[in-house]
């Protein structure tokens, strides 16, 4: 398993997405060999396929996902109760590395498991209330990269595209999820080995 020398982060090596109302910014490199990564992911994370209701009936999620916490919080996505999870070692290490190095604190993560281009996420904000007024989601990329797209709420016409490779860091905070949605694209790309993406939270509300 990686150790904390696999952090190649340093400032210099991120720079900001140029978006009104928001703070995004984009480390390309913030885990070397980050497919080393991949193994214990896809086998310590207990993926499902949840179903969510759409005009009355249940329909399968185009991606698999598992969420884990800390003991006592909860949380709820697009209406959908996540079973909780303690968490497994690879999560564990990553969160710690993540902490060390931005200085934040994380008490959640939500892992996808875009299996092949046919698997995505719609558009939508992390703004639940639980995430409190302007969350803060670090997101860590693994396998195959995809296109990561972001529209206005004010101005949908007004969009922002980033290719999140392997081994990148994603950082959304401030307006970001109050004032822009963002979206997973499925692709005609051919799939290599999935892309497994990790949004570590903080929920700061407990219901
Ligand atoms: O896969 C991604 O990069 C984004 C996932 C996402 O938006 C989410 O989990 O809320
Ligand atoms: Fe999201």
């Amino acid at each position: 398993m990686a150790s904390q020398q696999d952090f190649l982060f340093a400032a210099e090596e991120s720079y900001p997405l140029a978006m009104d109302n928001a703070d995004v910014r984009y480390y390309p490199q913030f885990i070397a060999d980050s497919k080393a990564w991949l193994p214990a992911l896809q086998q310590q994370i207990q993926w499902r396929q949840d179903s969510i209701k759409v005009y009355g009936k249940q329909q399968p999620i185009p991606r698999l996902n598992a969420w884990y916490g800390d003991e006592g919080i909860h949380y709820a996505y697009s209406g959908l109760q996540l079973q909780h999870h303690n968490w497994c070692p690879v999560l564990a290490e990553l969160r710690a590395m993540l902490e060390q190095k931005l200085g934040l604190r994380f008490n959640s993560v939500l892992a996808n498991y875009y299996r092949n281009g046919q698997d995505s996420v719609g558009w939508h904000s992390d703004n639940e209330k639980e995430l409190g007024p302007e969350p803060i989601i670090a997101s860590l990329s693994f396998g195959d990269t995809r296109r990561f797209s972001f529209r206005s709420n004010s101005q949908p016409r007004s969009t922002s595209h980033i290719d999140l490779a392997s081994g990148s860091l994603l950082l959304m905070q401030g307006g970001t999820q109050q004032h822009w949605q963002h979206q997973l694209a499925k692709t005609q790309q051919v799939s290599v080995q999935g892309r497994i993406n990790l949004t570590f939270r903080r929920i700061v509300a407990s219901r």
